[in-house]
């Protein structure tokens, strides 16, 4: 009968076998679409559309829709990244379940669509796996020492001070991101590779009216351009095209679709001119070179010092303290190179955070200026147990600052064995994905969260004694967390400290309001954020 109608159907008649052959396709492809959903089909979630899943909510809601999804779903729900699902974990208690407790279960990163387009990324310590990843981490956290990073004091003042000078000196506003970008970035640079990149002296953050990678993509155009230019175009280019919506490259949106096509059409696309894959492989690959020669020509130099990342790394493979086979030139390349890309956007954007929250804040800014103020003479720079120590308030606002715009709102994780989490048994293989954000956003441990007040984590406070210990997680949890956490902290403090010893920031009318964000690798300010700057010394004449 069926059979009868497909010739109906197909005017030129067709054998059994190949009707068959078109039903077993269209049953192996319905099959491979819904078969991820079918595996955690018990966790609750909205109904999702074939294909999108449910980016379609994330169009509509930006990175909000994990907070609306959590008061309609509960602590453990759904979402669909296109036929992916995630298990999204929106609780302080499951997430210390997932990230500690179960960690055994659960030691390893998925690898979202545009991480699997690049080697680079992908040979790094976030994306590295089990034995590979722990034998790499235990590494770097030696070279992680509170010496080393006291030691980095100096060279991280000195980037400061060359990159705020004269900062008042211009009637326009100034571009405050692309300078924290900047500062970031060079610090970075020198820990990371012992390079100075000269960025935050070299340009004025005065009318730019672009953001730095907009900025940088016209530059890698150019022909012409000097050898860190380029290769600091290319790391932004490449990094920002790590897309998690649907603006990315082809194949990258075909890999959050449809993942089986991403690699052959990405093979394809890469050598079609003038497609975004084409651009992105070439720009990879040319980073990849660039690593590769200042790997190679830090690996022959004798002489070289231990102040910077990649010497020490490679100090401590001469001396056979970490395996020649775990740190192949490769990895060394990409554990470096992750430095200088996880270092730079997460610090710069919680730089600007802050400066932009507490120049809506006086009464904020007031009693941050008292401490900063109280701490010594202009050019006393404070050492690493100063800043721990003599900077209780400014700890509170950076905080809350990290807390109402929180750099990572989502930390991915995948279970390696079939695991229980919060009444469900999720099976090997599932995508769990922390939601950071919106722990940072729930009243019961934030009363009035979208209210900015630091004294929320003055440690004698009653919100603070009552709330959960993993509620507030914004450099992610257990042996997974953030490796850099001090490092950014030192280079955040300090950078704050000097600004405010010197100036005062005030919004420009030029700015949206409130400040759109975007969602890339990690959350940005989509249209950046801009300040008029008002010298200290001259306001208290
Ligand atoms: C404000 C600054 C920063 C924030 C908010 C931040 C946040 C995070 C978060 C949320 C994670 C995932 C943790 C998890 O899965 O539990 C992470 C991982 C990581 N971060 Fe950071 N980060 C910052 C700065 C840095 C810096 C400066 C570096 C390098 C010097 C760095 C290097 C890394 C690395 C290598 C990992 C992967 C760790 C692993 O998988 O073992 N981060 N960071």
């Amino acid at each position: 009968m069926v059979f009868m109608d497909l010739e109906w159907l197909f005017p030129i008649p067709i054998s059994v076998s190949f009707a068959s052959t078109i039903l077993a396709l269209a049953g192996g492809w319905l099959i491979y679409l819904y078969e991820p959903y079918w595996r955690v089909r018990k966790v609750p979630g909205p109904p999702s559309l074939p294909l999108v899943g449910h980016l379609h909510l994330l169009a509509k809601h930006g990175p909000d829709v994990f907070s609306v999804l959590a008061k309609q779903y509960g602590p453990i729900y759904r979402f669909h990244m296109g036929r992916q699902p995630l298990i999204i974990v929106a609780d302080a208690e499951l997430c210390k379940e997932v990230g500690i407790k179960k960690f055994k279960d659960i030691p390893n990163r998925s690898t979202p669509s545009p991480i699997k387009a690049s080697p680079l990324h992908q040979k790094g310590l976030f994306f590295s796996r089990d034995s590979q990843w722990s034998t790499m981490r235990n590494t770097i956290l030696s070279v992680y020492q509170p010496s080393h990073l006291s030691r980095l004091v100096p060279t991280m003042q000195s980037f400061i001070e060359s990159a705020t000078q004269n900062l008042d000196s211009q009637k326009e506003d100034i571009f405050f991101s692309n300078l924290s970008l900047k500062l970031a970035t060079d610090v970075i640079g020198q820990a990371a590779f012992g390079v100075n990149f000269g960025l935050s002296q070299s340009h004025s953050v005065h009318n730019e009216s672009k953001n730095v990678a907009t900025d940088n993509k016209d530059l890698m155009n150019a022909s012409g351009s000097n050898e860190v230019t380029d290769f600091i175009n290319q790391h932004i280019y490449s990094t920002t095209q790590l897309k998690m919506d649907l603006s990315g490259s082809f194949s990258i949106i075909l890999g959050l679709l449809v993942p089986i096509l991403q690699e052959p059409f990405r093979q394809i696309l890469k050598r079609i001119p003038g497609t975004m894959d084409w651009k992105i492989e070439r720009t990879n690959e040319k980073l990849g070179g660039r690593l590769d020669e200042i790997v190679e020509k830090r690996t022959k130099d004798r002489t070289r010092s231990s102040k910077d990342f990649l010497s020490l790394i490679l100090n401590a493979r001469e001396s056979k303290a970490v395996s020649e086979n775990v740190f192949t030139p490769e990895y060394i390349s990409a554990v470096t190179y992750e430095h200088l890309l996880a270092g730079s956007a997460t610090t710069s954007f919680t730089l600007s955070s802050v400066v932009y929250l507490v120049a809506a804040h006086p009464e904020v800014e007031k009693k941050m200026l008292e401490e900063i103020d109280g701490y010594g003479s202009l050019d006393q720079i404070p050492t690493s147990q100063d800043l721990h120590d003599k900077f209780p308030y400014l700890d509170q606002v950076i905080k809350e600052a990290m807390r109402f715009y929180i750099v990572s709102p989502l930390v991915a994780r995948e279970t390696s064995n079939e695991v229980e989490i919060g009444g469900y048994l999720l099976p090997k293989g599932t995508w769990v994905w922390l939601a950071l954000g919106v722990l940072a956003k729930d009243h019961k441990n934030f009363p009035e969260p979208e209210k900015f007040k630091p004294e929320r984590f003055d440690p004698n406070c009653e919100e603070m004694k009552q709330r959960h210990p993993y509620a507030f997680i914004p450099f992610g949890i257990g042996p997974r967390a953030c490796i850099g956490q001090k490092f950014s902290m030192q280079e955040i403090k300090l950078s704050l400290i000097h600004l405010y010893k010197k100036y005062l920031f005030r919004h420009s009318a030029d700015m949206e309001s409130p400040l759109e964000l975007e969602y890339g690798i990690v959350l940005n300010f989509k249209h950046g954020v801009k300040f008029s700057v008002i010298k200290r010394t001259e306001m208290s004449c």
